[in-house]
């Protein structure tokens, strides 16, 4: 049964620019993916407006939000976070609403971080230290240089649909920190979170102008009228590879600096000594949470040959247990985010089979019987039997899905992780203390985990090699990335 009691249903998603809800002239329909039903209509800024909202933001800059102590800034940003908990069953049900995520990913994992992203980046940010230096000259004086940081300025925070308060909050929280103001446009896909964050920072007495939503596409739409506007100071995005590049393109002709959290062909290595069961259940999770639409999930998994047949029949009699269904009814797995992002997978599953693959489980569509037949499931799928030079197993797919390969020696497993375009997260699975150590440093990766997988402290740098992205944030790369330091030497 689909819970047709959302929020969002039926209502009018606005814009928020300069402290003001606004409606534009032309809509688009925001569809649930569990049942394709229009959820909601969703007004989408043309480009007058996402100026005035980067206007809106240059003028918060010097009115009260400039002048506000960072202690001031930050228990605003505590307020907001106490916002969104207050509201935490309209924030899980408007993320349901877009994506059809399962009740447990909502509540347990994008909502809480949408409130923890305020917290600990108000944290960091008040505790912040700058470095300084004691610097000798020749003739016996001597300087000091210390350095101190002042916000970028309009920073344009465009992001993708697979977390979509999560992914946004990641960002919006450290940028406000460190004193800037913020003009947001969240993908298509998801208006219905940022649009309540906006309803939460209007309460909790965010000045007008310090966080802008702007509604719409990317190319030719909101997305690229936003990273286009030369008043902008910064750009930090996280989606698809390519839209990185087509993003930077616009970047170059105002030398903006650009922050990208980009996609993911993640590996994950599991020696024959590893806890087997441990293994196997961090596994699942990783290849299947979200219907395997997060960036750090698993698509490439390698064995060590003595366990591997055990390992491939073990995850599989996983995935064929798990539930899919509508997310209100406690299903372990939701739809795909949308009939196109399926048509893709799909696509990918019968790339597999023309490629030779063995579709151990799953490789098509679950049937219901009921009006979830009209929604984006697809079955969870392992695939094994690919060559290292499959497109499937090179390319990003984005959805429940893995190739699982055997390996023979330690060497032979690095070099079959680290050959590959991107380079997001890998894991790894052994109770061997220094060959996991061995391994990890050698992963051309920006994240490893042990014995792990989406275990975050929000304090570490997060971010990809590779296609996988530019820079990194989290903790003090994210508040590096948001201010721009001014070194003073003082000669003494
Ligand atoms: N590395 C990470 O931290 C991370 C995290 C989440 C998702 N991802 C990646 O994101 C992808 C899935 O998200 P998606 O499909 O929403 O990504 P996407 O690139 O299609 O869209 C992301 C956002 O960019 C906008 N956009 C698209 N074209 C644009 C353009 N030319 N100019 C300006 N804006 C534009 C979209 O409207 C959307 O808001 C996957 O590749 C996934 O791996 C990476
Ligand atoms: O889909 C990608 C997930 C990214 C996760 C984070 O950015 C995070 O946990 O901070």
């Amino acid at each position: 049964m689909t819970n047709t009691a959302y929020p969002f249903a039926q209502r009018d998603i606005l814009n928020y620019v300069d402290g003001a809800f606004v409606a534009g002239d032309v809509h688009f329909d925001n569809v649930n993916p569990v049942t394709g039903a229009v959820a909601a209509r969703v007004s989408q800024a043309d480009q007058a407006l996402v100026d005035r909202a980067v206007a809106a933001g240059r003028r918060a800059l010097k009115g009260p939000w400039g002048k506000m102590s960072q202690a001031e800034r930050c228990k605003l940003l505590v307020r907001v976070a106490e916002g969104i908990e207050a509201r935490f069953d309209d924030f899980a049900a408007a993320e349901i609403a877009d994506t059809g995520k399962s009740l447990h990913q909502a509540r347990t994992i994008d909502i809480p971080r949408g409130a923890a992203n305020f917290r600990a980046f108000a944290a960091m940010a008040e505790a912040r230290a700058m470095p300084s230096f004691r610097t000798d000259l020749p003739d016996g004086r001597s300087a000091i240089n210390y350095a101190v940081a002042r916000p970028l300025g309009v920073v344009a925070i465009i992001s993708p649909w697979n977390l979509p308060l999560l992914l946004m909050t990641w960002k919006v929280a450290p940028a406000l920190a460190c004193g800037n103001v913020v003009v947001v446009k969240p993908s298509e896909e998801t208006p219905s979170t940022a649009t309540l964050l906006a309803e939460v920072m209007d309460a909790a007495g965010v000045p007008p102008g310090v966080f802008n939503l702007v509604h719409g596409f990317g190319a030719a739409s909101t997305g690229e009228w936003l990273t286009a506007n030369p008043d902008i100071d910064a750009i930090t995005f996280t989606g698809e590879s390519a839209t990185g590049g087509a993003i930077m393109r616009v970047a170059a002709a105002g030398v903006k600096p650009v922050s990208f959290e980009l996609g993911g062909k993640n590996a994950a290595l599991v020696f024959a000594d590893c806890d087997f069961d441990e293994a196997i259940a961090g596994t699942v999770r990783s290849v299947f949470s979200n219907c395997g639409q997060v960036c750090l999930c698993t698509e490439r998994i390698y064995v060590e040959r003595p366990i591997f047949e055990r390992f491939v029949k073990a995850l599989a009699e996983r995935a064929e247990a798990l539930t899919i269904g509508d997310p209100w009814s406690g299903a372990d797995m939701g739809p795909l985010i949308s009939r196109g992002h399926r048509d893709k997978v799909l696509g990918y599953y019968d790339l597999a089979r023309e490629e030779g693959a063995t579709v151990v489980t799953g490789g098509g569509v679950p049937s219901f019987d009921s009006a979830l037949d009209q929604g984006a499931f697809v079955q969870p799928t392992i695939l094994t039997g690919l060559g290292h030079d499959a497109r499937c197993v090179r390319e990003e797919i984005f959805g429940p899905v893995c190739h699982i390969a055997p390996f023979d020696t330690e060497a032979e497993a690095i070099e079959l992780a680290n050959d590959s375009d991107y380079g997001l997260a890998a894991a790894i699975w052994t109770r061997d203390v220094g060959r996991a150590h061995r391994v990890a440093g050698q992963m051309e990766t920006g994240i490893v985990w042990v014995n792990e997988w989406f275990l975050r402290d929000l304090r570490t740098p997060f971010g990809g090699m590779k296609l996988s992205g530019i820079g990194r944030e989290g903790g003090e790369a994210s508040l590096s990335f948001y201010s721009e330091p001014t070194n003073i030497c003082v000669k003494l």
